[in-house]
């Protein structure tokens, strides 16, 4: 027996999940059970549809499937009683006659106009009648009841047009609207006509081979501006494939692309070979080849070709298989629905399960599930049986912060308490850490001999101490020991750490006339060898600076255990040394990377020494859009090649399309370039969430914004009284500095915050943070304060910018106000004293 769920499952009230998770947990173990309550409803639109019994007021809707192979429940909702049964006379579950997606469809009982004008009323509650309703009651309707407000369900005329969708001869040719646009205008849909991207593709092509209903693709062309697309999309609540097709169409994806990424290969979890990824074209482009589920499969019932919809990859957007008992036990045990733990976009669910025969590249805007991605695939590695010689799979997920591997390591407990563990770098099972963390994990574990010969080696000295790390003045020190042969553009402390960590350390030079010699590709600054002896002499006293003082900086850190562990593997990974021998040479067999875009020259040649070069070695998500820290590295030059084997991801989960526009503009003014050193673009970014427009509030005095703000903290505090849903620390202050100042300045105010730093939040009141902490973090409601031009750039910053390095420095302070911006999932306001930033005058 197999459990599917759909998505409306995620979205159950708060007082109803635990039931409803022992409900299924119940049916999961026995079907027959009947203390389910499982009935047919006289009369219903679908012989399959049941309802069981959840407790007195809520029921469960599903439907049973009678497939070849046993019955598969599909469980819709879990809705009041009344609700419940009146849904009988409606819903369906319905094969998509074009591409055989399984979807839920509406059978045209109810009058479509109704139906619209009421789908369109907010959802109220009703729990007050049917509160009055007796737990053994089961009405038997005879026809539809139009009073029904509550579900929101599929748009009736929707269903009907699943069914006629393949008569393309009384298709319409397309009506071009004029175009799409949002305020503020943004990248990817401003003024694009849509005869450019939707509007070329005519009606037929959408309906009878893409499979989209015919009142979507309707509704899509009577529609101006992607705000009213999305706000119709949703009324609609049409199947998740056609919604997200369209919001790609319109922003730009094109139609093959679109359907690539919808129908492409599908992927069952096994080991499929990685070149079909890295090679990977649209299958079908001269249309879609894919065939309704049911179509040429001899003997198969109707219930097969439902089953067989249900898991293909587009209808994966609305249902989730629950794979077995075990799976069903643990969504019970973790309480609740999330979305992102069962429900991943197709592209999702392939990045995440596929396999590759080398490092693999994932990108994608702020909130488009990077980190889903990585998480979910992590937990899969480490479930992956142990090959022959029987050592289960070590895995390692790391990221560039402590903090940020906190919040790595509790959604990978959300997701699957039951992934096997490592305890330490080495061991088998899932190990989340930082990565300078794991350096130093490499450091610790090393003899006096090995790291005497790897301090010989990078730094020209035998060095023991690990503990000490080296700072800022170091260089400022070293630097006024400088002759006055120093050329003008090497003297600076951000030039000379850079030349540093670019090129001298990834070189392992420990000799002036190694640096002398040295090829220095991409450097801004041109040193001839004359000019590189004062630039060596300041390494030197650097060097020696830090060796008295005992101390290593963070990239040495990370250089070091390079060395240590390429020695180590170097020893036995020889061709005449046993398979488990040479793997073994290495403590890691599959490595994630998050936040790649901000890891320096030291932690990617780390990161490569750590893991066998092998099939699925690397996982790398990274959004260049988001390096806020260090400067940019391309990955090639550390013996990390991508090779084609790269991804976007496109759709953005977290925040609103109005949120998402106004981060994308922050971005327009910059050109940015990823990892494998290509120009990085926000093509194809989008959102289904559509909400508030960002507000961005300038102010006389600074005691002013200050009103302004608490006064808007005490608003939303006021929201989070009345609604227990949300939660104070769901509300966040970001500020360019000094948070600790920005809490004490509100609390004047009379608003209680906490200012966070390297801790973890505590829940009961809003957060203030840094820009910068807030990376790979989200709340629902964001103020970024004094973001005027006084702080963001950050002028003090600025000042130590050598001229080659300040186009860099404004891209990374771009990038930090894009970071900002797009933690939001709700409301956005932007504040400043005086004059706004330069980056919010689009
Ligand atoms: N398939 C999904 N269904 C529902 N929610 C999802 C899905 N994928 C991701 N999300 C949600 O979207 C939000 C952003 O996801 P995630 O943090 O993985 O994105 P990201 O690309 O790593 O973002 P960033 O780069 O900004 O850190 C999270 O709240 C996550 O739970």
């Amino acid at each position: 027996m197999n459990i599917t769920m759909h998505k409306n499952m995620s979205k159950l009230e708060k007082s109803i999940k635990g039931k409803a998770l022992e409900f299924l947990v119940k049916l999961g173990a026995d079907d027959t059970s009947p203390g389910l309550h499982i009935e047919p409803i006289h009369n219903s639109a679908d012989r399959r549809f049941r309802t069981g019994r959840v407790d007195k007021f809520w029921r469960a809707v599903l439907f049973k499937l009678t497939g070849k192979t046993g019955t598969n429940w599909v469980i819709y909702g879990v809705y009041p009683h009344d609700d419940a049964i009146k849904l009988a006379a409606s819903l369906k579950l319905d094969v998509n006659p074009t591409n055989g997606v399984t979807e839920i469809t509406l059978v045209d009982k109810v009058d479509p106009d109704e139906l619209e004008a009421r789908l369109a009323e907010p959802a109220d509650g009703t729990e007050s009648e049917t509160q009055a309703v007796a737990e053994s009651d089961v009405v038997v309707p005879d026809t539809a009841d139009p009073s029904m407000s509550r579900p929101r369900i599929p748009e009736a005329d929707g269903a009907a047009q699943a069914s006629q969708s393949g008569a393309s001869s009384n298709v319409e040719e397309p009506q071009i609207p004029a175009t799409f646009q949002r305020v503020p205008a943004d990248p990817v849909f401003a003024d694009k006509p849509l005869a450019e991207t939707l509007g070329t593709i005519p009606d037929a092509r959408l309906i009878s081979e893409l499979g989209m209903w015919k009142s979507v693709v309707s509704a899509a062309r009577s529609c101006q501006t992607v705000d009213e697309l999305l706000d119709r999309l949703n009324r609609m609540e049409i199947p998740d494939w056609q919604s997200d097709a369209l919001l790609d169409l319109a922003s730009g994806t094109s139609y093959d692309d679109v359907t690539e990424k919808l129908f492409g290969q599908a992927d069952n979890g096994t080991d499929e070979s990685a070149d079909s990824s890295s090679t990977e074209s649209p299958s079908d482009v001269e249309g879609l080849t894919r065939k309704p589920a049911g179509e040429g499969l001899e003997g198969r019932n109707e219930d097969d070709a439902l089953i067989a919809g249900l898991r293909t990859s587009a209808a994966q957007l609305s249902f989730a298989e629950i794979e077995d008992e075990d799976e069903l036990k643990r969504v019970a045990e973790s309480g609740d629905f999330e979305a992102w733990r069962v429900f991943l976009h197709p592209e999702q669910r392939r990045w995440a399960q596929r396999s590759y025969n080398g490092p693999f590249r994932l990108s994608g805007g702020a909130g488009t599930g990077k980190t889903v991605v990585l998480v979910h695939r992590a937990a899969r590695l480490a479930k992956t049986p142990a090959p022959d010689d029987g050592i289960p799979p070590r895995v390692v997920l790391t990221t560039f912060t402590r903090n940020l591997a906190s919040e790595l390591e509790s959604q990978v407990s959300t997701l699957d308490s039951s992934a096997p563990r490592a305890g330490k770098l080495g061991n088998s099972g899932l190990y989340v850490s930082g990565v300078d963390q794991l350096a130093y994990e490499v450091l610790s574990s090393a003899t006096s001999e090995e790291l005497a010969q790897a301090t010989a080696h990078l730094l020209g000295r035998t060095h023991i101490a690990i503990n000490n790390r080296s700072n800022d003045s170091d260089w400022d020190r070293a630097l006024e020991t400088a002759s006055a042969d120093l050329p003008e553009r090497a003297r600076s402390r951000v030039f000379l750490e850079d030349e540093y960590e670019q090129i001298v350390l990834p070189n392992r030079l420990t000799s002036k006339s190694d640096y002398q010699r040295i090829k220095r590709p991409a450097r801004g600054v041109r040193l001839s060898r004359q000019q590189r002896a004062p630039v060596w002499e300041v390494f030197e006293a650097y060097r020696v600076r830090t060796a008295t003082n005992d101390s290593l900086s963070y990239v040495e850190v990370n250089h070091l255990a390079a060395l240590i562990l390429e020695s180590r593997a170097k020893a036995v990974d020889r061709p005449t040394e046993s398979e488990a021998d040479r793997r073994a040479a290495y403590p890691v067999d599959h490595l994630l990377v998050d936040e790649g875009q901000d890891l320096n020259s030291g932690h990617w040649m780390f990161l490569r020494a750590l893991v066998r070069p092998s099939r699925n070695d690397m996982f790398i998500g990274e959004d260049s859009h988001q390096r806020i820290y260090g400067n940019k590295v391309v990955l090639s030059r550390f013996g990390i090649n991508i090779v084609g084997r790269s991804r976007r991801l496109t759709l953005n989960y977290r925040t609103t399309e109005q949120n998402l526009a106004f981060g994308l503009n922050i971005l327009a003014g910059g050109s940015f370039s990823d990892l494998e050193d290509a120009a990085e673009s926000v093509a194809g970014y989008r959102s289904l969430r559509t909400g508030i427009a960002p507000e961005v509030k300038g102010f006389d005095t600074l005691d002013a914004e200050l009103e302004y703000v608490s006064s808007k903290l005490k608003d939303w505090l006021a929201d989070c009284k009345n609604n227990p849903t949300l939660k104070p620390e769901q509300i966040a202050v970001l500020v360019r500095s000094d948070p600790g100042k920005a809490a004490r300045r509100l609390g004047d105010y009379g608003v209680s915050v906490q200012s966070v730093g390297k801790g973890l939040i505590k829940e009961g009141t809003p957060v203030v943070m840094t820009m910068h902490r807030a990376k790979g973090t989200e709340f629902r409601n964001v103020v970024i304060m004094h973001a005027g031009s006084e702080d963001i750039p950050s002028p003090l910053n600025a000042r130590f910018q050598p001229d080659e390095y300040s186009a860099d420095f404004n891209l990374r302070e771009r990038s930090l106000l894009y970071v900002a911006v797009t933690r939001a999932r709700d409301c956005l306001v932007l504040t400043y004293p005086n004059r706004p930033s330069e980056y919010l005058i689009f």
